[in-house]
C-alpha cells in the first residue's frame, strides 16, 4: 500500500502562497519550488540508512551517524521536475541524476514520451522521482512504468501540488510507491489542471508563459 504524506510544515505553507500567487515572478518562483523541494525532500529521505562512526572533536571521540554511500538516482520529469533538481541536490549531493521527458497533450490530456535516460546499477538503485504537479496522474504513472521497466524497485514519489485524482491513480498503478507532497489540492478542472493550483509549473519556472 502506497503511503501518502502531506509534508505540514509554516514554511511550506508560505512557498504555496508564493507559487499559487498568480503576480509571483520567474525568480521568485523558481526559488519557492527549489525551497520547496528541500523541505518535502527532506521528509521523503527520512528513511535512509546510516552507519556509525567514530569522531574526533575538538574535546574527545564521540560516536556519530553518517549516510552509508546509497546508490541514489533523483529521476526529474521533464520540464518542470529540473525546478525541484537543485533543492534535492542540496539533500543529496552525491546522487546520480536520470531524466524522463514526458508532455502532456492539451486535448487528450495524455503523456508523450521524448526521451529517456537513466544511470545504471539497476537492482540496487534507490529512485526519487520529481515532479512539482501530480494532476491526472498521467505522466506519474507513466515514468514509473519505464523506471520499473529497468527491473529498479526503490522508488519515492515527491511532488509539490498534488490532486486527489493524481494521487487515486498513482496508488491504484503503482501501489508499492510512497507519494510525498506540500498539498492536496481540491479537483481538476475541465481542461485537467489543478484548482486552485498554480497554472502550468513548467512555464512558470521557465518564462514561456
Ligand atoms: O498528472 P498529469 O495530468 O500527467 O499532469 C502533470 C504533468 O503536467 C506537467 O508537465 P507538462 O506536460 O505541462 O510538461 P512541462 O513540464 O514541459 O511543462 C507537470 O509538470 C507534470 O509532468
Ligand atoms: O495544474 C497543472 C496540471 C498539470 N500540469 C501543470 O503544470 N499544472
Ligand atoms: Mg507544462
Amino acid at each position: 500500500m502506497s503511503k501518502i504524506v502531506i509534508v505540514e510544515h509554516p514554511i511550506i505553507k508560505d512557498y504555496l502562497s508564493k507559487i499559487r500567487n498568480k503576480e509571483t515572478n520567474t525568480k521568485e518562483f523558481r526559488n519557492a519550488v527549489k525551497q520547496l523541494s528541500v523541505l518535502i525532500g527532506y521528509e521523503a529521505t527520512r528513511n535512509l540508512k546510516t552507519q556509525n562512526i567514530k569522531v574526533q572533536t575538538p574535546l574527545c571521540m564521540t560516536q556519530c551517524e553518517e549516510l552509508v554511500n546509497e546508490d541514489i538516482t533523483i529521476v526529474p520529469i521533464l520540464r518542470a521536475g529540473l525546478g525541484m533538481l537543485e533543492g534535492m541536490l542540496e539533500l543529496l549531493p552525491s546522487a546520480r541524476v536520470g531524466h524522463i521527458g514526458l508532455e502532456r497533450n492539451e486535448e487528450t490530456l495524455k503523456p508523450r514520451e521524448y526521451y529517456f535516460k537513466m544511470p545504471g546499477n539497476y537492482e540496487t538503485m534507490q529512485t526519487f522521482v520529481i515532479d512539482p504537479m501530480l494532476a491526472t496522474g498521467g505522466s506519474a504513472v507513466d515514468a514509473i512504468d519505464k523506471i520499473k521497466e529497468k527491473g529498479i524497485k526503490n522508488i519515492t514519489f515527491i511532488c509539490v501540488i498534488a490532486a486527489p485524482e493524481g494521487v487515486d491513480r498513482l496508488k491504484e498503478a503503482h501501489p508499492d510507491i510512497n507519494i510525498y507532497m506540500g498539498t492536496l489540492d481540491d479537483h481538476l478542472n475541465e481542461k485537467g489542471y489543478i484548482v486552485p493550483g498554480l497554472g502550468d509549473a513548467g512555464d512558470r519556472i521557465f518564462g514561456t508563459l
